[in-house]
């Protein structure tokens, strides 16, 4: 396992020169483009790292699992999806136009930025710090790693310029989808994008999503199963934006990418995958990350179709 992930890390290295680091949020373009890492947790828990898998980067979409996990433990799946469809959009994750002129009622799907507000505006909580607290803690809980902290820099950076970001809550507050404190759904967005973790963090929620809501460390049961199937599905259909449908026949393994490099790999039943990699293709899915997990499923077999 060892040289097969070294193998990936050489061909993500490779495929990354293709790519740009994010720069639409300032902070992230002190992303080093050649960083290049991954990390498998199987199912008992053991854990495979190479290159760059310890390295910490903002999790930024990948928090958009997180969220929807939190949701749908606090309120259940009718109220969530009461607010959000379940839909692949084929546009891009911060498109305006998609969501206005084909369908104002609700956000296409919790895996772009509309339909992630949504969802964080209906985690439990008294006030905007109580929420981020329990996203922090059910972010610890998953990765099985204590001590998730938000990137303060990133998430100051990301507050300054989401003006696209603060069109859409504007937006689906003035059609009234988005109940509540906007600039406080909107702070909870930002902060949530800025939390900070590694491969192996993810690689870790990628195991308790595979084995249906047990976390490979511990054996405790952190999600219903439901749930975690939900969610690997949502991933599988939304999870690469309008990459879904290339992604899902070139690797087949359900995932969810953020623009600060991260992609969560969840293969049902046998394991979890992070990978890293800044440098990203136009649609803000990781290069590298896309190589490994393609590499990975050809090697190892692990499409799900
Ligand atoms: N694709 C992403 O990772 C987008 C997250 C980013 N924070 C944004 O809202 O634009």
């Amino acid at each position: 396992m060892e040289e097969r992930l070294k193998r990936c890390v050489a061909l993500g290295k490779e495929a990354a020169k293709e790519g740009q680091v994010a720069s639409y949020i300032p902070e992230l373009k002190k992303g080093n483009p050649e960083d290049v890492g991954i990390c498998i947790v199987d199912l008992q828990g053991k854990v495979y790292g190479a290159g760059e898998f310890k390295k910490n980067f903002t999790l930024q979409s990948i928090t958009k699992v997180i969220s929807l996990l939190l949701a749908l433990e606090d309120r259940g799946a009718e109220e969530v999806f009461r607010h959000v469809h379940m839909e692949p959009t084929g546009d891009s994750f911060n498109s305006i136009m998609s969501f206005e002129v084909k369908n104002p009622t609700k956000p296409f799907n919790p895996m772009i930025n509309a339909g992630a507000m949504v969802v964080s505006s209906l985690i439990l909580g008294d006030s905007p710090e109580e929420r981020i607290q329990r996203l922090l803690a059910f972010t610890d809980r998953l990765s099985g790693t204590p001590g998730h902290v938000i990137d303060e820099r990133v998430y100051r950076s990301e507050k300054e310029t989401g003006d696209r970001n603060r069109s859409l809550a504007y937006f689906m507050k003035s059609t009234g989808i988005m109940e509540g404190n906007t600039e406080e759904i909107l702070d909870l967005y930002f902060m949530q994008c800025s939390i900070l973790g590694n491969c192996q963090d993810i690689a870790a929620m990628g195991a308790v999503l595979a084995s249906n809501g047990r976390h490979p460390f511990t054996g405790e049961r952190i999600l219903k199963k439901e749930n975690a199937r939900i969610v690997k599905t949502i991933m599988t259909t939304c999870g690469m934006y309008d990459a879904s449908g290339e992604f899902a026949v070139s690797c087949g393994i359900p995932a969810k990418s953020g623009v600060g490099g991260g992609i969560l790999g969840a293969v049902p039943g046998v394991l979890g995958v992070g990978t890293f990699g800044p440098a990203l293709d136009r649609k803000g899915n990781s290069l590298a990350g896309i190589r490994m997990l393609e590499y990975l499923a050809h090697d190892m077999d692990l499409s799900i179709f």
